[in-house]
């Protein structure tokens, strides 16, 4: 049965209300509401891509809240109505639009300042971050050929792993499609940071918000390297410490892959992180002096055609990339295998384009 004009009407009004866009009853295609941003303040155009996940619901909540955040679109290929509903009622002033599904990923991505990708599978116990590439490679391909077409000036923040191969697999998209610009996009690795902190923090006896603990490599394993020797505010450690903080921070997503027992991997602290990071692209991209922030981004602090360092955030991006600065003997050593594996990962994402 088809629905009334007035009942089509009346859903028209809730859509525009709730600013999303999703199709009305009886209606197979998609049509893109005009809603304004109404009583948004200024800011920056914000959108997630897998938003309805684990990540991308806390992750959405935390950019609503975010005052540097005008509009934020919602994309997912699954229950965004729901996800936008909800926090399209929490009283910030960022106007949410939900989007659903392959056919509205190009309106998800119009005029997009930045784009943060939570989207694809992640691990269960007993799996590696490279076990996802099957799935996520393939994810993070569509995604950053509709940025490309849509948004090719947008900043981007990758999450989804195993992000050593997902950078270089959105850097071969960009390039095929002309339009890479390697300081806009970056692998978000801050989650290594922000456990380096608590963990370190912990040994130390201090507050985790007095401690900055330089991550650099990748996101994986051993290519996740703490550089203890340059903890912000300097401290030194036993050579037990030192172990027990590498291996600590180096497999602290396997920590909680495993507490999670089979119901996937960290989702709470990442979408803090990663609204952390995208908080500091934004205030780069405001103009703010001395946002600096470890990314995996391409980079020539080693042969390596990609790797994660110290990076100064600007109004393009990764504006200036940092030296690794003086690795004691451990790190040097740590360096070497992280190297090591980064290349093969960072090869795979590659060919997964070019072949
Ligand atoms: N970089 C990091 O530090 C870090 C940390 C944690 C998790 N992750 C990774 O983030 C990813 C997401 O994790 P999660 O726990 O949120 O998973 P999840 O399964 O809870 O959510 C993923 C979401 O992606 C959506 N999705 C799937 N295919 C899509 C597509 N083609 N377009 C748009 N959305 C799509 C799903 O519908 C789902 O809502 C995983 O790959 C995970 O390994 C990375
Ligand atoms: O460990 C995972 O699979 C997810 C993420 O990369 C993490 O570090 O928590």
């Amino acid at each position: 049965m088809q629905p009334s004009a007035e009942v089509n009407q009346r859903l028209a009004r809730i859509s525009a209300h709730l600013c999303t866009e999703f199709p009305r009853v009886g209606e197979s295609s998609l049509t893109q509401s005009n809603c304004r941003a109404k009583g948004g303040a200024p800011g920056f155009k914000v959108a997630v891509l897998g938003a309805a996940g684990g990540i991308g619901q806390s992750l959405s909540l935390l950019m609503k809240i975010n005052p540097l955040v005008s509009v934020l679109h919602l994309y997912d290929v699954v229950n965004t109505p729901g996800v936008t509903a909800d926090i399209s009622h929490m009283d910030t002033g960022a106007v949410v639009r939900g989007f659903l599904g392959q056919a509205q990923l190009e309106h998800a991505l119009t005029g997009m300042d930045l784009v943060i990708i939570p989207a694809g599978v992640p691990r269960k116990p007993g799996m590696t971050r490279d076990d996802l590439f099957k799935i996520n490679a393939g994810i993070v391909r569509t995604l950053c050929e509709g940025i490309a077409k849509c948004c090719p000036h947008a900043i981007v923040n990758l999450i989804s792993n195993p992000v050593n191969s997902t950078v270089p697999i959105a850097a071969e998209v960009f390039k095929k499609a002309g339009v890479y610009d390697p300081k806009r996009l970056l692998g978000v690795t801050t989650l290594d940071v922000v456990r380096a902190n608590t963990f370190v923090a912990e040994v130390l006896g201090v507050d985790p918000r007095e401690v900055n603990v330089p991550v650099v490599g990748g996101h994986a394993g051993v290519t996740i390297l703490p550089l203890l020797s340059q903890v912000k505010p300097p401290s030194s450690f036993t050579a037990e410490e030192i172990s027990y903080l590498t291996d600590r921070i180096q497999n602290g997503g396997t920590e909680v892959v495993e507490a999670k027992a089979g119901a996937g991997s960290a989702t709470l602290s990442m979408a803090y992180a990663a609204a952390k990071f995208a908080d500091a692209c934004l205030r780069g991209l405001r103009g703010d002096a001395g946002i600096v922030e470890c990314s995996f981004v391409a980079s020539q602090v080693t042969e390596l055609p990609f790797f994660a360092t110290r990076v100064r955030l600007g109004r393009g991006g990764a504006e200036e990339i940092f030296p690794l600065g003086p690795l004691n003997e451990y790190e040097r050593a740590g360096l070497e295998k992280a190297k090591k594996e980064l290349a093969g990962s960072i090869d795979k994402g590659v060919s997964f384009i070019r072949n």
